[in-house]
């Protein structure tokens, strides 16, 4: 049965695109080895991890281009399928309009163009040239690209590279309203820890393999991830410690939001509002653990 004719029968939507230990070996060592990832219909999944630790690569394999040399790929059939690439191989010296990068791989139904392009925000510059368009433009027409066969399955690698920070959000929204429009699975490969923590429903974070896995707020106060990211772990986790205004610290004082230490803390003491976590030995790194 297609997705198309699954849908319409209301059977459970199957996994539009499923990755079984897969690992990738080029020039004598193993890129990534040990992925496992589903993406389903509706739902956003994020790729994190350090530059060169096989975020693409595993796009790759669930997406096909890539064959795993172990384990496997499997992928819905009729499965459509709209990609971002984190780099285009674009001779930049040669014109290229916005219309006609939205049909470099071919044609599109009449319409669908604009349609897309208007869905992103960028129809007024269809007639653009691409090397003119500004970094946050040029995302939103890479975006239109990937949308304008209203694919089952999105993959966008770091969609909002070259974008500023609050454009960065708006275009975060924008993928979230669009998954939620289409009704696709989204694979995200995104730097901007932050941002995604709060943007997707599960996170898989690689470092050659899977480190850690899961909701975003059990992989934030994972301690593999906390290693792998350090400092900007903290400020992504800030997203999820929004309900925890205090902090034990290891030896067993309080540390409260407006910098204050105590011995103790109260309910009542006017240093916070909500319950608070209470972690047996934590250290104020591992508190994280307990949201
Ligand atoms: N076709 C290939 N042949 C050989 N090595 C490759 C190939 N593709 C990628 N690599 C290497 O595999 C490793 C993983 O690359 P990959 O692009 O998947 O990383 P990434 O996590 O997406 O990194 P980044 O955040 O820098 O984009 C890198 O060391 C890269 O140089």
């Amino acid at each position: 049965m297609t997705l198309a004719a699954a849908a319409r029968a209301g059977a459970a939507a199957p996994p539009l695109v499923r990755l079984e230990n897969a690992g990738l070996y080029r020039d004598g060592r193993w890129l990534v080895r040990g992925v496992d990832l589903t993406v389903a219909r509706g739902e956003i999944v994020t790729l994190i991890g350090p530059n060169g630790s096989g975020k693409s690569t595993s796009a790759k394999m669930a997406l096909g281009i890539e064959r795993p040399d172990e384990g496997a790929a499997h992928r819905a059939p009729g499965l459509t399928v709209g990609y971002v690439p984190q780099k285009l191989a674009i001779d930049w010296t040669l014109p290229l309009t916005v219309d006609r990068l939205m049909r470099l791989t071919g044609p599109l139904p009449a319409g669908a163009a604009h349609e897309a392009l208007e869905r992103t925000g960028v129809a007024h510059l269809v007639g653009a040239e691409v090397r003119h368009l500004s970094g946050g433009e040029f995302q939103r027409a890479l975006l239109a690209r990937a949308i304008a066969r209203k694919p089952d399955l999105l993959v966008l690698d770091e969609p909002v590279q070259g974008v500023d920070f609050s454009g960065e959000s708006a275009l975060y929204e924008l993928i979230s309203a669009i998954r939620a429009e289409l009704g696709c699975g989204i694979l995200l490969i995104s730097h901007d820890l932050h941002v995604v923590m709060s943007a997707t429903d599960h996170v898989i974070c690689l470092n050659g393999h899977v480190c850690c896995t899961g909701a975003p707020s059990a992989v934030a106060g994972s301690a593999a991830y906390r290693q792998l990211f350090g400092g900007r772990a903290n400020a992504a986790l800030a997203v999820y410690e929004h309900r925890h205004d205090h902090v034990h610290l290891a030896d067993g004082r309080v540390r409260h939001a407006d910098g204050s230490i105590t011995d103790h803390c109260h309910p009542g003491d006017g240093h916070h509002h909500h319950g608070h976590a209470h972690a047996e030995g934590a250290t104020e790194t591992d508190e994280a653990g307990h949201v």
